[in-house]
């Protein structure tokens, strides 16, 4: 293991000029280096992690047969039972499961109606009644967060401020409640989550106290530990913003191996555009674009027809 660490990014101030160049500055020596860093002071109230915290920990302890009731539907919104994701490369499924939830739009909302995919409401169950309102107050920090977030990264691609913004008004960002069962000491094959890069623009990551999450440094190709900072939220780059980017910022494997003896819980949160926003890195001002033009929602699709087998044949 090498000495490496990530960079930890205090972004108090983000909304002020002054304060959001240098917070742009630093978030661009983060994503063209290691792709992962830490932010503090990021204004997500305690208490709301908490609340989000416990009510899915409440859930994931429900009998499977009582959670199935919200099984993961096409829109991806609900749970998503272990052995139902198996990362790129990988040769067993994660040990992982998850509770995922989206932008909840009505079922008459023009973008329903219209068909696009991935959209509707979420679902909710009927036995852990807080968790509604838990995740959804969590999920709107997180869009909070994260769209001060992508207006330091237009900043440090050398774009305009509100570059991203108009890309971002009906967002496809997803939020996971991930649970993940101790793993046995000799378990030297199995992985929470298996060697992977985030499918999305930005990934906003709050973890327990447990650890276990490893990123792989770029040079060396070493695993090196992201462990959890208390106050802090680990931020990385994703497939999306490295090919809008044209791989300008890069998103960068990690890993997750649950070894605390006891289970682990994070929560994801994947900021990602609307679906129809145009990713195409000519836009961000690439020459020589190594990435074909696609949409957000496109990108995503195909990624979640690789990995999931709830979408195989859907
Ligand atoms: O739980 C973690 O620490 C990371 C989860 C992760 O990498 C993911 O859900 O994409
Ligand atoms: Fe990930």
């Amino acid at each position: 293991m090498s000495g490496q660490s990530l960079p930890v990014i205090d972004v108090a101030g983000l909304g002020s000029g002054e304060r959001l160049r240098e917070i742009a500055a630093e978030i661009r020596a983060a994503c063209t280096g290691p792709g992962f860093f830490y932010i503090r002071n990021h204004g997500v109230p305690e208490a709301t992690i908490a609340a989000a915290v416990a009510a899915a920990r409440r859930f994931f302890h429900l009998p499977p047969e009582v959670k199935v009731r919200t099984r993961a539907n096409l829109a991806h919104r609900g749970w998503h039972a272990a052995g139902g994701a198996v990362m790129a490369g990988a040769t067993k499924p994660d040990l992982k499961e998850f509770f995922s939830l989206g932008l909840d739009l009505p079922a008459d909302h023009p973008v329903v109606l219209a068909g696009e995919k991935l959209r509707g409401p979420n679902q909710w169950p009927a036995e852990v009644p807080e968790l509604q309102p838990a995740m959804e107050a969590y999920y709107a920090e997180m869009m909070r967060c994260g769209a001060g977030l992508m207006r330091a990264i237009a900043i440090s691609l050398d774009l305009p401020e509100d570059f991203f913004a108009p890309h971002y008004t009906l967002p496809l960002q997803r939020t996971q409640a991930v649970f993940y069962p101790p793993q046995p000491p000799d378990d030297t094959e199995g992985f929470g989550v298996a060697p992977h890069t985030d499918f999305g623009c930005i990934t906003l990551l709050w973890q327990d106290d447990s650890g276990g999450l490893e990123v792989r440094e770029r040079q060396s190709g070493e695993w090196i530990p992201a462990p959890p900072l208390p106050g802090t939220l680990v931020i990385n780059v994703g497939d999306l913003l490295g090919r809008w980017s044209n791989d300008r910022f890069a998103s960068t494997p990690h890993r997750v191996v649950n070894r605390s003896g006891h289970e682990r819980m994070s929560i994801a949160t994947f900021h990602d555009p609307n679906f129809q926003a145009p990713i195409d890195p000519r836009a961000l001002g690439a020459a020589a674009p190594i990435y074909p033009p696609t949409t957000a929602g496109g990108h995503i699709l195909d990624c979640f027809a690789k990995a999931f087998a709830y979408r195989k044949g859907a």
